[in-house]
């Protein structure tokens, strides 16, 4: 582990009474001062994850270290982390200030101590003056922000957000979001950020977790995920994409569609079965004869900065592409795409070997308790 990993989760297991297992041997870690988004559908462990590191809940296998300690059974109110809810959770009854300076009264700081740490948090969030206004005088993005200041006035090492943003109008979400992640900046706290929408996430992270299932798919730089997805599931949901099988015939050099391409990816067996992406901005339309790959053109949209164009090759595999040049429907067109644009993809886990390695889990986990 190097000195820069604050939080590190190795091979834990969350299982509530005999359910499958809502994580199944998850392990990452987390670097000091960045800001990390858990990015995944509905249900798929993300705010177990962030319970697990707050302590609400208690892993049922394996290890969770914080500044390299286990603090599998350190309770909530011992750990430096707080929480910034997704209803804020503010005290409707208490005024903004008092709101932000409740666990320094729990904590029994001076007055004159609560009062400057009170104004500097408010400041950070642009609400310094707002002190003596009551919760319900305060707009959506406003209560956000008290919520944001009472969690940094404790000067935590880590800050989870669990979906902070949803409740707002997308205007304001959108001005949030870069609010956040300039306040991550200057404050230079650790930020775990929980989403289910990938521009928020691709916007606004260091480095992006993608989680389906209980387990994490693929963890890295939003350009990394955007640009090498790692499997299906990555690829489909962040952002759009044209997945077609294919098969690699040697480094660098792919099949598709009954041809074969140049691409920019080796390592894989002679001959195995992959998955070929390709995002829509990346084709170019061109004359039936100039194009890699030929297509009908079956339908178009206007998108107001391209058209979104949707085609279909011989093999009824369909093509979305993003262009800034009109095609019309019905017609004939090549698509052109560099080698670089080809992203391959080994073939993910089938369900039924998913499921088989989560009933690993399950068993494992009953013999270790909850
Ligand atoms: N206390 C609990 N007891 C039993 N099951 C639970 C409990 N908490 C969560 N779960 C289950 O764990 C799974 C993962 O839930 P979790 O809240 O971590 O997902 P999520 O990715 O945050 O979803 P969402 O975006 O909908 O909040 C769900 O199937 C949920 O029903």
């Amino acid at each position: 582990m190097t000195n820069d990993v604050i939080i590190q989760f190795k091979n834990v297991t969350k299982q509530y009474d005999n359910d499958p297992p809502v994580l199944g041997d998850v392990s990452f870690e987390i670097e000091r001062g960045k800001f990390y988004t858990l990015l995944g559908p509905s249900g798929c462990g993300k705010t177990t994850i962030l319970r697990l590191i707050a302590g609400f809940t208690e892993p049922s296998i394996g290890e969770i270290y914080f500044n390299n300690k286990n603090i599998n059974h350190v309770p909530a109110n011992k750990r430096q982390v707080n929480t910034v809810f997704q209803d804020y959770a503010l005290f409707p009854h208490l005024n903004v200030f008092e709101n932000v300076a409740f666990g320094l009264r729990i904590k029994k700081l001076k007055n004159a101590e609560i009062t400057a740490k009170v104004k500097e948090a408010l400041s950070f969030v642009n609400l310094a003056g707002y002190e003596n206004r009551e919760i319900r005088e305060m707009s959506g993005g406003q209560k956000q922000r008290v919520a944001i200041a009472r969690a940094i006035v404790n000067e935590p090492e880590v800050i989870l957000l669990d979906e902070p943003l949803s409740a707002l109008d997308l205007k304001l979400r959108t001005e949030m979001q870069y609010e956040l992640r300039e306040l991550q900046r200057r404050l230079g706290i650790t930020f775990i950020f929980v989403t289910h929408d990938q521009e928020e996430a691709l916007a606004m992270s260091d480095e992006i977790f993608v989680i389906n299932e209980g387990k994490i798919q693929q963890s890295g730089t939003p350009t990394d995920i955007y640009d090498e997805p790692i499997n299906r599931f990555v690829a489909d949901f962040i952002g759009e994409s044209n997945i077609v099988k294919g098969k690699m015939m040697n480094d660098y050099l792919v099949e598709f569609v009954g041809r074969e391409f140049e691409c920019v990816d080796k390592g894989f067996n002679e001959n195995e079965t992959v998955e070929i992406v390709i995002r829509p901005e990346d084709l170019e339309i061109t004359a039936l004869d100039r194009g890699k790959l030929q297509v009908k053109v079956d339908s178009q949209l206007f998108r107001g900065v391209h058209y979104e164009i949707c085609c279909y090759d011989k093999d009824g595999n369909e093509w979305l592409v993003h262009s800034t040049k009109k095609a019309a429907v019905d017609t004939e067109i090549g698509l052109y795409f560099d080698p670089e644009a080809i992203h391959v993809m080994r073939l993910g886990e089938t369900e039924e070997e998913f499921d088989r390695r989560l009933e690993t889990y399950v068993d494992g986990a009953s013999h270790h308790g909850k």
